[in-house]
């Protein structure tokens, strides 16, 4: 019962009236008089509606002016229609309010507490109710009258409402929320907390949160931590915790100050969750970023960061760091002749062999394929240097158990040293393994430093490499055309365009010297679009001359590796109106050892669009045949050395035919590649060669020369009609 029910009772109790009014002296008339006025003007003004009813509830003998305000009717309209404040009750209630004022109330010894109800007003609007109904007797205990309270609650049940709701969604959240006092004892901790550590409220409550802490953490981080929220910001950092079991986890975790209406920190509350599986997945993501998922070493990216340190202590003490490229020299054999599985192994156990050579601090790191570099730290002598070196080189002469196999890897090693001979990563990177080339070129298996003589040959690669950036700039680049004939009737199919660079002021370079540059540099993609374009171009001007004929590009794999290629063709093709047979992409075959994901899409990009791919240099190259049957390829052609002994050397001649027959077989046009002579032709007819290409036909031309030439030979005058062919 609230205060005002006690009260009223108290005021209405006839054997306590009747005590009170003779102690107090109420029964004199003036002092009845003064009280009456005062209770009469405290129910004028309570906001709670006071009503004094007949015992049957059919009469109303009073209502107090907060009727008006709650119910949004007149008061008059209550004592002449008495079931008016009932009329507005909400359909959803009205039944249980009917049925506890429907009760014999003859009956009603203890004051009647309706079931909170709904009115809806007039303006649609809807409050909230609580009433209360007392019993008025007389002296012999006859029901004399039904008094009454009814107090608006319509706030005070939504704040109650709010609060239900958030209780329900805190027990519910799948974030674990934790309430301390100022003290920071555990008042609360919701059911995700619970399960996220593995204690029960019960163990939680009164206890200090540095129960779950693990020791992870040193002193300043708690420091920190309560250096924040006492300043009354929050504190969010991912905490190593210890759960019931013992077991460790990671807890992301917000800690915030709760204040009292003056600002005064009262509690703390903190949320968070079991970070544990996204931590792991982020270190995982971390080691796989920074090493090779092979032998778990740290990749490149790992090395430069760690050469990057090294260079910066290396300035402060003076020290030398050398880096030493280390290139396996038969690796790729291996590979080849006993799968890639065993490669696989040989690899692993080479880092291995290298992790037992080095010092416990110097970083090795594999760079891809079969190439590895070293960081030696704290050395101060190249004689150290060389010694490490020499012991690498003779670890690696010694043979490798892999499986049942006994591999011979050795190793070619190329050292640089900082500051002395360069003073950047790249530059450093680049000396070390400009010296392994060296060590390669004598002989392998032996170590090299770099020298002087080096440095001129990287200035001049450097000076190269500048130049081509600005050749496609400056126009410089043109393409040359040298045509592919078939064979035996001499007719032009096609012509492959040949890059060709004229440098100002420098003499005729070929391609095979720059081109290596461009794909180092990665300018093989814009330049090799550029060819593209302008091949295409010119082979439609052809056309629409009646100059009925193909191109065939050069693409290396660097151009494989732009997921652009596809793109390319695909734009060249309509730009130019071209059907996919007028273009012809030549690959090498040691694009195909590379079997990346990412060349296979460009494959299948290319197929989708029918385009025609050669096999240049066919023959030479040591990947698995099986691509002539996956791949788009159509054509074979058969490297020019075989072709230069074909007339001497026996063996040249067996592969060139055997070539012919495999193509025969796939049914592939067969290229050959450096023709020179009659004598070299007619060594070939026999065999069934599809096609010929090679100076003793036609060296590579200017387009204005080869168009003449073309022009020759598919529009000669009649009399001139036979004398091309064969
Ligand atoms: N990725 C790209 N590579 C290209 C591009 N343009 C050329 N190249 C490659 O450069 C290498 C050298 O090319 P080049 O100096 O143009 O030599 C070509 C012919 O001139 C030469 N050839 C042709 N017939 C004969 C012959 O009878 N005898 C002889 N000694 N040489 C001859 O062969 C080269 C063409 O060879 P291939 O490409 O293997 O069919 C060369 O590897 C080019 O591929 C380019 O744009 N992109």
């Amino acid at each position: 019962m609230n205060i005002l029910g006690q009260l009223w009772r108290r005021l209405t109790d006839p054997l306590l009236v009747a005590r009170y009014r003779s102690q107090l002296g109420l029964d004199h008339p003036h002092t009845y008089r003064e009280s009456a006025h005062c209770f009469r003007m405290l129910v004028n003004y309570m906001p709670q509606v006071f009503w004094v009813w007949s015992p049957d509830w059919q009469r109303v003998h009073y209502v107090s002016p907060a009727y008006e305000s709650v119910w949004g009717q007149s008061r008059d309209h209550l004592l002449e229609s008495p079931r008016a404040w009932l009329e507005v009750l909400h359909s959803q209630d009205r039944p249980a309010v009917a049925a506890a004022i429907g009760q014999d109330p003859t009956q009603l010894t203890e004051p009647l507490h309706l079931p909170d109800f709904r009115i809806v007003r007039t303006d649609g609007s809807i409050r909230w109710i609580s009433a209360w109904a007392y019993p008025v007797r007389d002296r012999r205990g006859r029901l004399q009258r039904i008094t009454g309270i009814a107090s608006d609650i319509t706030e005070s049940r939504s704040t109650e409402d709010r609060m239900r709701q958030l209780t329900r969604a805190i027990e519910q959240s799948a974030e674990a929320v934790l309430i301390t006092d100022r003290q920071g004892l555990i008042e609360y901790a919701n059911p995700a907390f619970e399960k996220m550590t593995g204690y029960s409220q019960a163990e939680l409550l009164g206890q200090n949160p540095r129960m779950i802490h693990s020791g992870s953490h040193d002193p300043a981080f708690y420091q920190d931590l309560w250096h924040t929220v006492l300043s009354g910001q929050s504190f969010f950092a991912t905490f190593i915790n210890r759960r019931k079991n013992g077991e460790l986890y990671h807890q992301e975790e917000t800690i915030s100050p709760v204040m009292d209406g003056k600002g005064e920190i009262t509690h703390f509350i903190s949320t968070s969750r079991d970070a544990t599986r996204l931590v792991e997945t982020q270190e995982r993501l971390h080691h796989m970023a920074y090493h090779d998922v092979l032998t778990g070493l740290p990749n490149r990216m790992l090395f430069r960061d760690r050469l990057e340190q090294a260079i910066v202590k290396s300035r402060r003490s003076k020290q030398i760091l050398p880096v030493m490229f280390l290139d396996l020299d038969n690796f790729k054999d291996v590979n080849d002749t006993l799968g890639h599985a065993v490669g696989d192994l040989a690899l692993k156990h080479s880092a291995e062999r290298l992790g037992k050579l080095v010092r416990q601090g110097d970083t090795i790191a594999r760079l891809g394929g079969d190439e590895f570099i070293i960081l030696f730290e704290g050395m101060t002598q190249i004689e150290e240097v060389s010694a490490r070196a020499a012991a690498i080189v003779e670890a690696f002469s010694q043979p490798f158990q892999v499986e049942e196999h006994e591999v011979f890897l050795g190793c070619s090693v190329g050292i640089a040293i900082y500051p002395n001979d360069a003073d950047t990563i790249d530059d450093l990177f680049r000396a070390a393994d400009t010296a392994m080339y060296r060590a390669k070129e004598r002989g392998r298996s032996n170590y090299q430093f770099f020298t002087a003589e080096m440095a001129a040959k990287v200035m001049q690669r450097v000076g190269l490499e500048r130049a081509l950036r600005q050749a496609l700039e400056n126009d410089e680049f043109t393409i040359h055309y040298q045509p592919r004939v078939t064979l035996p009737s001499g007719l032009p199919t096609s012509l492959e365009a040949l890059l060709r660079w004229e440098r100002p002021g420098h003499e005729y370079m070929s391609p095979a010297e720059f081109v290596s540059a461009l794909e180092d540099t990665g300018l093989i993609v814009p330049v090799g679009k550029w060819l593209m374009d302008k091949a295409c171009a010119q082979v439609r001007a052809w056309h629409d001359q009646g100059l009925r004929v193909g191109v065939a590009v050069n693409v290396s794999s660097r151009q494989f590796w732009d997921t652009g290629l596809a793109d390319n063709v695909a734009h060249c093709l309509e730009t130019y109106d071209l059907e996919p047979r007028w273009l012809e992409l030549e690959i090498t075959e040691n694009l195909l050892l590379e079997q990346s994901d990412r060349i296979m899409t460009t494959f299948g990009a290319l197929e989708e669009l029918g385009m025609r791919i050669a096999i240049d240099d066919f023959g030479t190259g040591f990947s698995s045949m099986s691509y002539l049957k996956r791949l788009p390829i159509l054509v074979l052609k058969i490297d020019r050395s075989f072709v230069r002994d074909i007339l001497t050397d026996p063996e040249d001649m067996a592969i060139a035919s055997a070539i012919v027959s495999l193509g025969r077989t796939l049914g592939l046009t067969v290229v050959a590649e450096g023709v020179e002579s009659e004598a070299q032709l007619q060594a070939l007819l026999p065999l069934g060669c599809d096609e010929g290409q090679g100076y003793y036909f036609a060296k590579p031309m200017s387009a204005e020369v080869a168009e003449a030439w073309l022009r020759e030979r598919l529009q000669p005058a009649e009399s001139a009609k036979r004398r091309y062919l064969i």
